[in-house]
């Protein structure tokens, strides 16, 4: 029987567990957490079949996936080497980062085998509870395994077959330039923005909270995890320290043309920035698939609400969130109902129209 270790049972771990359970169920899976919670819920919920409380337990396993921050990654592999372990282990980890837990990596023996991965989806929640089996899907998946045979590489993507993914290899280096410019970057702009405008708003507490759209989507990702990205920045510092200086130079241009009244060099730093971003497609929220929101205008009366939900349930129409909007951005509703299907919103917005409710459907 297959046997698979994870340390680290959180938003990706766990996702990982999950998928490869929906393809396999007869493969075991130990996992090890020092949130003991986390392996409660996983072993109720029957994402794994047992919890461990250290890496010792990995010894006998036929695969080791390493899914905690990426500091604890680098320790796990010191810890790792010093175990008697199965000759043939694959061990993988899904690290943001590459080049210190390849090096890292070098300290393994050598009846072991070392694929370093990185799913290139995710989110800005953490924890077992947030995991899900198709976190991935259509995601790019990084393989870094400088001379590893191709069979084995091929056997680590036979387990993770469910998750769907597009599979790429690349260099540590390249991986990390890569990721540190579409990813690490990303991340530092956004709690840079928050922290910002936190502190512009000091005296004027309400300040933040009047924020639309614009703030909140290229803020979202400010609400990860401070471990986690904390770590990501410390193993890759200069490359990151490097692609922040070229940020840094891009704003200070904006900056002189905005003094000057540069209008045609303000033009083209919108349009530059348009074109290609209307090239990426249309968005997710983080590796999670889209859901179909229907803004609904309802009346300031009792009882509006359970009135929409009971259309909605009489239809067999499953809604998975239900949000009364504070405040009217662009969008001329309060009530925000959240779909996993976009037949079902349309469903919905037609049952509704008929009912006489002004509806709005937004992705
Ligand atoms: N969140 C994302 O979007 C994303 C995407 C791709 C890769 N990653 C990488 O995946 C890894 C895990 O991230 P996550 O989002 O699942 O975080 P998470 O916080 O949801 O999960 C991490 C888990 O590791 C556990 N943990 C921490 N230190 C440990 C230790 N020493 N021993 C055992 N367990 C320990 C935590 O209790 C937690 O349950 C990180 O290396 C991260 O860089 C994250
Ligand atoms: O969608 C999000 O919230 C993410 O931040 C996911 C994201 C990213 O796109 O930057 C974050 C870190 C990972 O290493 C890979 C993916």
């Amino acid at each position: 029987m297959t046997e698979v270790f994870i340390n680290g049972l959180g938003l990706i771990g766990s996702s990982l567990a999950r998928a490869i359970k929906q393809k396999n169920p007869e493969i075991k899976i130990i996992a090890a957490d020092l949130n003991q919670d986390a392996l409660e819920y996983a072993l109720q919920q029957k994402i794994i079949d047992k919890a461990a409380d250290s890496l010792t337990a990995a010894q006998t396993a036929d695969f080791v996936i390493l899914a905690t921050p990426v500091n604890e990654i680098i320790n796990s592999l010191q810890q790792l080497s010093k175990l008697p372990l199965k000759k043939g282990m694959i061990i993988t980890d899904v690290g943001s980062t590459k080049q210190q837990i390849v090096a890292a990596a070098a300290v393994l023996p050598a009846q072991v085998t070392f694929i370093s991965g990185h799913p290139m989806a995710g989110s800005h929640k953490t924890g077992v509870t947030a995991g899900r089996a198709d976190l991935f899907e259509n995601a790019f998946y990084f393989i870094v395994a400088p001379a590893v045979p191709p069979e084995m590489i091929i056997r680590l993507q036979d387990l993770l077959q469910q998750l769907h993914v597009k599979w790429l290899q690349l260099t540590p280096e390249q991986h990390d330039r890569l990721v540190g410019q579409i990813s690490h970057l990303p991340h530092i702009i956004a709690a840079a923005l928050v922290n910002q405008t936190q502190r512009a708003f000091e005296d004027s507490p309400l300040g933040m909270r009047m924020a639309a759209g614009g703030f909140k989507s290229i803020t979202r990702i400010a609400a990860a995890d401070p471990t986690m990205w904390s770590a990501i920045l410390h193993t890759n510092a200069a490359i990151i320290a490097e692609q922040l200086q070229d940020y840094q130079n891009e704003l200070v241009k904006v900056r002189r043309a905005i003094l000057i009244d540069d209008q045609s060099a303000l033009y083209h730093f919108f349009a530059t920035a348009k074109v290609s971003r209307d090239q990426l497609g249309p968005e997710k929220i983080g590796g999670l698939p889209g859901f179909y929101d229907l803004f609904v205008n309802i009346p300031d009366k009792v009882g509006s609400l359970a009135k929409v939900t009971q259309i909605l349930a009489a239809a067999k129409i499953n809604l998975i969130n239900l949000h009364i909007l504070e405040i009217r951005e662009e969008i001329d509703g309060v009530l925000q109902l959240t779909f996993m299907k976009e037949t079902d919103r349309t469903t919905a917005a037609k049952i509704l129209n008929e009912q006489h409710y002004q509806v709005i459907s937004r992705k």
